[in-house]
C-alpha cells in the first residue's frame, strides 16, 4: 500500500523583514522555511515585513519547500493584521506563537477563515510555554485544520528557568508531552532551535537526540546547518534496505499464512512492516525532493 510522507527534516527560520534571507531561501536545500513575523522582527519593521512575506510568496520559486508564516499573537498590535495577510497569502501554513489552549487555536482559525483562507491552510503551533506543553494534548485536538507542533525550546528553557544543557535533560518533558500529543493526532512534530552556531558538535547531537526521540525534524537558524540536519533526519541507506527487506520477508512469510518472520536475526511482525513502510515512503519523498532540486 501507497504512503505519503511530506519530507520535514529542515525547516529554517527567516526574519520577514530580511528580503535577502527570504531570497536565499529558494536556493536552500531546507525542507520547510518559516517566514516570521515574530521575535525576529523589529516593533518598526512588522507591518513592511508583512509586506515583503506577501511579495515573496507571490513571486514563488520556492519550489516544494514547505512555507510557513509564524505571525504574532493576538494579543499583540500586530496579530490580527499577521493572520489577515497570511490567509491569502498562499503559504502551506500558519504558525501561532505561544500556543496555551484550544481556544487560541479556534479564535485564530476564525480570523484566518474571516479572512478567506482556503480550507488547504494548515494552522501550526509553537510550544513554548509551561501552560502550552501541559495543554499539549488539547491543543492538538483542537481543530482539523493542525497541521503540526513546534516546539520554542528557547521560551520553554526562559520559563522553567532550566539551562541549556548539552543532553537536553531539562526539556525532555517538555519534548516528551508534546511529541505524543502530535502523535495521538497525527500531526508533525518538529524540534526546537540549536542556538549556538560554533558549537557543530552540540548540533550533531541535538539532531541526532531528536530523530530518536521521533521528531520529524528540527527548526533551525542559519543555512549552514540544513545539509548536516537533513543527513541527520533522512533514513540512511541501511535503514532503508532493512526497511525492504522487513517488507519483502514479510510479506513471503503471510503468503504462507505466518503472522511473524525473522529478517536478520531480530521478530518482524505488523507493526515493524507499518515502520518499514513509513521509512521507505520517506525515503522516496527525499529522493524526490532532491531529484526536483526541491
Ligand atoms: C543569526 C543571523 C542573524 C546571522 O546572520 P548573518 O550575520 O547574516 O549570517 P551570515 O553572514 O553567516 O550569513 C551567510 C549567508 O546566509 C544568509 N542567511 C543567514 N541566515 C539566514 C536565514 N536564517 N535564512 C536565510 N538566509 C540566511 C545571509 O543572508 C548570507 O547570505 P549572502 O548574502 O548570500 O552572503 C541569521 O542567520 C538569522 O537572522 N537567523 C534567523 C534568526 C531568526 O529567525 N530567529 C527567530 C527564530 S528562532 C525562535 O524564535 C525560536 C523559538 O521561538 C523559541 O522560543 O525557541
Ligand atoms: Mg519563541
Amino acid at each position: 500500500m501507497a504512503m505519503t510522507v511530506r519530507p520535514r527534516r529542515s525547516v529554517l527560520y527567516m526574519p520577514g523583514s530580511n528580503a535577502r534571507a527570504l531570497e536565499k531561501g529558494r536556493s536552500l536545500p531546507a525542507d520547510g522555511l518559516i517566514l516570521d513575523l515574530e521575535d525576529a522582527v523589529a516593533p518598526d519593521a512588522k507591518a513592511p515585513a508583512r509586506d515583503t512575506i506577501r511579495e515573496a510568496i507571490a513571486a514563488g520559486g520556492y519550489g516544494g519547500r514547505e512555507l510557513i508564516v509564524r505571525t504574532n499573537g493576538l494579543s499583540s498590535p500586530w496579530g490580527y493584521d499577521d493572520l489577515r495577510m497570511a490567509a491569502t497569502s498562499g503559504a502551506d501554513a500558519v504558525l501561532l506563537p505561544k500556543v496555551e489552549s484550544p481556544d487560541g487555536v479556534r479564535q485564530a482559525e476564525a480570523v484566518l477563515r474571516a479572512a478567506g483562507a482556503p480550507e488547504t491552510l494548515r494552522i501550526w503551533c509553537m510550544m513554548e510555554t509551561p501552560l502550552g506543553v501541559l495543554n499539549a494534548r488539547e491543543i492538538a485536538g483542537a481543530s482539523p485544520a493542525l497541521g503540526g507542533l513546534v516546539l520554542g525550546t528557547s521560551d520553554l528553557a526562559k520559563d522553567l528557568h532550566a539551562a541549556h544543557t548539552r543532553d537536553r535533560l531539562p526539556m525532555i518533558t517538555s519534548l516528551g508531552l508534546c511529541l505524543l500529543a502530535a502523535r495521538v493526532y497525527g500531526l508533525a512534530v518538529l524540534d526546537g532551535v540549536h542556538l549556538d552556531l560554533n558549537d557543530d558538535e552540540g548540533f550533531a547531537f541535538s539532531c541526532r537526540q531528536g530523530r530518536e526521540l521521533g521528531f520529524d525534524g528540527k527548526t533551525l537558524i542559519h543555512p549552514k546547518t540544513i545539509a548536516a540536519c537533513n543527513d541527520a533526519f533522512a533514513p540512511s541507506a541501511d535503514e532503508i534496505a532493512q526497511a525492504r527487506r522487513i517488507i519483502e520477508a514479510h510479506g513471503e512469510a503471510a503468503a504462507q499464512g505466518k503472522g511473524v518472520v525473522l529478517v536478520d536475526g531480530k521478530l518482524v511482525e505488523n507493526l515493524h512492516v507499518e515502520n518499514a513502510r513509513r521509512l521507505v515512503a520517506l525515503g522516496e519523498a527525499i529522493a524526490a525532493l532532491d531529484s526536483a532540486g526541491r
